[in-house]
């Protein structure tokens, strides 16, 4: 097994008093793409902000490899509207490097936008403008929160492929939170299913092979929609630990 990039151990974190995410351990190895899922308010984004430092557990730990450089493209920007802000200066946060600059946004299938302002971009070229910025760091993980939100089908089919082009050119590993169980399916080298814990986890063709991922997600493209109703067959409240995981085949082959 190749080295971790990031390694999370019996990881857990209480935010204004709830309990959001426990006993949750997890792997990134270089260069794999590993994608979690999870019903709203699973702890995805919680999960990805513990992994980038940005929030720190309450329970286990969180290990990076010595230098790991992240690039983080987030599931929104707060961006002022009363402030100008062209794609140049946004970029430039990131690189002082013009000439990076305009290869990161060409690298991106976004060639030329630098004079343009952020908050007139459309959707598609907003998200490529947000990996630009995330590659300028040469990050060895590049981290994606929902980052093909409010994108049309083929604007998300589009910029997934650039993300597993992107792994390819540049080696990255990348670790990435997505509702469209289309391109889990196509793109991920591994799925973690999240409910405030870890519900299932393996590779998308023994995860989506096994009883227990069906029952969770649903069949063909009735899946997209089943992983929003994401009914469990028991409880998440604190202190029932008695209760059916659904596990990756291999695992359930191991019991039978
Ligand atoms: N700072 C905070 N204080 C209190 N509760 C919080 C805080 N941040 C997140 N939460 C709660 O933690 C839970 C998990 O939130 P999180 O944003 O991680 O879910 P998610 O799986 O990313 O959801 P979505 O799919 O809707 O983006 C939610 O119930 C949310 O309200």
């Amino acid at each position: 097994m190749s080295a971790a990039l990031i390694e999370t151990e019996g990881l857990g974190v209480s935010l204004g008093g709830s309990r959001i995410l426990r006993d949750v351990s997890i792997r990134v190895a270089r260069g794999e793409i590993v994608t979690i899922v999870g019903p709203n308010g699973s702890g995805k984004t919680t999960l990805v902000r513990l992994v980038i430092g940005a929030l720190r557990p309450t329970e286990g730990a969180v290990r990076r490899a010595p230098g790991l450089v992240i690039g983080y493209v987030p599931q929104r920007l707060a961006i002022d509207h009363t402030m100008p802000l062209s794609v140049a200066r946004f970029l430039a946060f990131a690189s002082r490097d013009r000439a990076a600059r305009t290869r990161a946004l060409a690298h991106v299938g976004a060639p030329g936008l630098e004079r343009r302002q952020m908050i007139d971009l459309s959707g598609g070229q907003f998200q490529r403008v947000m990996l630009a910025h995330a590659l300028l760091r040469r990050p060895d993980l590049l981290v994606l929160d929902e980052a093909a939100q409010g994108l049309d089908q083929p604007g998300t089919a589009a910029f997934y492929r650039l993300v597993e082009t992107l792994r390819a050119e540049l080696g990255c590993a990348v670790l990435m939170v997505s509702h469209d169980l289309h391109v889990v399916m196509a793109a991920s080298d591994r799925v973690i299913c999240l409910n405030g814990h870890v519900c299932c986890e393996g590779a998308p063709m023994h995860v989506s092979a096994a009883p227990e991922y069906r029952a969770l997600f649903g069949h063909g493209t009735g899946g997209t929609m089943a992983l929003y109703r994401h009914e469990h067959d028991h409880a998440h409240g604190d202190g029932d630990h008695a209760h059916h995981h659904p596990r990756a085949p291999e695992e359930a082959e191991e019991e039978a």
